[in-house]
């Protein structure tokens, strides 16, 4: 290494020292005295730019192709984490079932005496930030096992075959230093299903990973994690048994998880006597480990920069409205026209919310966040596994109300509405294609149907998302005075809380008859 270090010394040298001489060979006899010593400074940081340049080339790992990166630079992948199961908050039947794992790596030299297998696969599947990677690596910690991180995007390059020999030197190196694990975030990128359509290279990495799965046998302590977000697209050669056979769910946490995980992320943080850690939980429905790691996280920047010694409840709020709604915009230029637009738009979602009582409605606001002019920050009441069919069309239905709105108000729509329509949408697609919830009957429709079928399915989807729609309009007209209501308190004081809410429909007789 240090042989090394003085070469590249010699050799810069050596360029100056050339490239004075060159100068001087272009630079007329006559003019030598002109070579100030500024000229010679230039040279010298020319060639010194270059050095450098040339030596963060070296030392950037992502410039060199990775079959072709020295066994040091792939080796960064490899971690002994220093993570355990007390990191992993929530999840409690989760850490159980992972117990016969980690007993199975610990205890490996008796398995292999009575000739047990030890499994060797097991895929964690769920919505992103729900500790998957976290999992895995507690799982390594607990075992003392060598950690080898892989994303599946990683894998599939342009060229064919470098996938497959990343997989193979990856497996070489997991063996050569178990007990190991092999985590695989995103393997979606390289696991879906095969078909005619299927890509070349992505098809022989999957293979190559197929393969390695196969080969190791039980005198080899490695064990291989999966992760994805979608275990129905994947390939089920890739889920059969003796490859990745066991499949855990790791949902959002429930109330309780929620409590522990922000238990776990505030534990480091001088907290306000009278913060209830439950009530943050309750505040927080629907949100992943790595939203609330990040809202405890927020929570103390907040009080930093408020000049705070302990982090109470206003501070944990903004930081919720900060994760869930985005950034605030500092002096946000808003055209008058489109701030009433947004206000109206906002009440018909508050309006309705609150009328078919899909949420709680904590505040409305106009000011803008995040990529929103406005937005409507609610919560269900509790948590929720299962939907009716009806919950889902009142979710659409509330949606839909911010057009809704502005077109009863200001006779055209706008732009605003994009993000709502997508989320409308996707429910409505789900309820055709997954849930079996319209004319076609009982049937869960797989992808290969879909893509085929699709103007029959849009046919299905429009008919929820304008039946939804017409009930939107409905319902804002016929309690138009409430509408006109919540956004005159929006123009005039940009949020407003749910206390505030119920004062404004304590104040009129709401009115709602569900179309048949
Ligand atoms: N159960 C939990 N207990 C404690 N912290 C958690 C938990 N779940 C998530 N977190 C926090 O969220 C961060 C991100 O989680 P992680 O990366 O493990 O999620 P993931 O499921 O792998 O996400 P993705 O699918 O996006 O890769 C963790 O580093 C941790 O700080
Ligand atoms: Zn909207």
């Amino acid at each position: 290494m240090k042989s090394k270090k003085i070469i590249s010394l010699f050799l810069m040298l050596g360029i100056i020292a050339s490239s004075l001489v060159i100068l001087q060979y272009f630079v007329p006899i006559k003019d030598l005295e002109a070579i100030t010593s500024r000229d010679r400074i230039a040279v010298f940081s020319v060639t010194m730019i270059l050095f450098l340049l040339n030596k963060s080339y070296k030392s950037n790992p992502q410039l060199v192709p990775s079959i072709l990166a020295t066994e040091k630079e792939n080796d960064r992948d490899k971690v002994r984490p220093d993570v355990s199961f007390k990191d992993v908050a929530g999840l409690e039947e989760i850490k159980e079932e992972l117990q016969e794992t980690i007993g199975f790596i610990n205890n490996s030299l008796k398995y292999k005496k009575m000739g047990a297998k030890i499994p060797k696969g097991i895929m964690f599947y769920g919505p992103p930030g729900t500790g998957k990677t976290l999992l895995a690596k507690a799982v390594a910690g607990e075992t003392n096992s060598t950690f080898f991180y892989a994303s599946g995007s990683e894998f599939v390059e342009k060229y064919v075959g470098v996938g497959a020999k990343r997989v193979r030197t990856l497996f070489e190196k997991a063996k050569k230093e178990a007990p190991s694990i092999i985590f695989i975030d995103e393997i979606d990128a390289i696991g879906t299903k095969r078909n005619s359509e299927s890509n070349n290279e992505k098809d022989q990495t999957l293979n190559q990973l197929l393969v390695e799965l196969d080969g190791f046998n039980s005198s080899e302590t490695v064990i291989v994690i999966g992760a994805t977000n979608r275990l129905d697209l994947l390939d089920e050669a890739l889920l059969r048994p003796g490859r990745f056979d066991r499949h855990i769910h790791i949902g959002n946490p429930n109330m309780n998880a929620r409590e522990k995980i922000l238990q776990v992320h505030t534990n480091d943080k001088p907290l306000c006597k009278n913060l209830l850690i439950k009530d943050l939980a309750k505040k927080t429905t629907g949100l992943s480990g790595a939203e609330l790691a990040n809202i405890a996280n927020e929570a103390a920047i907040i009080a930093v920069r408020n000049n705070k010694n302990i982090i109470s409840s206003k501070e944990f709020d903004a930081a919720i409205e900060r994760v869930i709604a985005g950034l605030e915009l500092k002096n946000p230029t808003v055209l008058l026209k489109e701030k009433r637009t947004v206000a109206f738009h906002e009440a018909g979602h508050a309006l309705t919310s609150k009328i078919l009582n899909t949420d709680i409605v904590q505040k409305i606001s106009i000011v803008p966040r995040g990529q929103a002019l406005g937005y409507v920050l609610k919560f269900p009441e509790e948590d929720r596994y299962l939907h009716t069919k009806r919950e889902l069309e009142d979710k659409i239905i509330c949606l839909l109300a911010g057009r809704a709105a502005e077109e009863i108000i200001f006779n055209e729509v706008t732009t605003g509405a994009k993000d709502d329509l997508s989320k409308a949408t996707n429910i409505a697609r789900e309820m055709v294609c997954s849930y079996g919830m319209t004319e076609m009957g009982n049937l869960a429709l797989d992808e290969v149907y879909i893509r085929y079928n699709y103007d029959f399915i849009r046919k299905e989807i429009k008919i929820i998302t304008d039946d939804a729609y017409s009930e939107a309009k409905k319902i804002i007209n016929e309690n138009i005075d409430i509408l006109h209501n919540i956004s005159k308190v929006l123009m005039d004081k940009e949020t407003i809380d749910n206390e505030e809410l119920d004062e404004i429909f304590k104040a009129y007789k709401p009115k709602f008859n569900y179309a048949t």
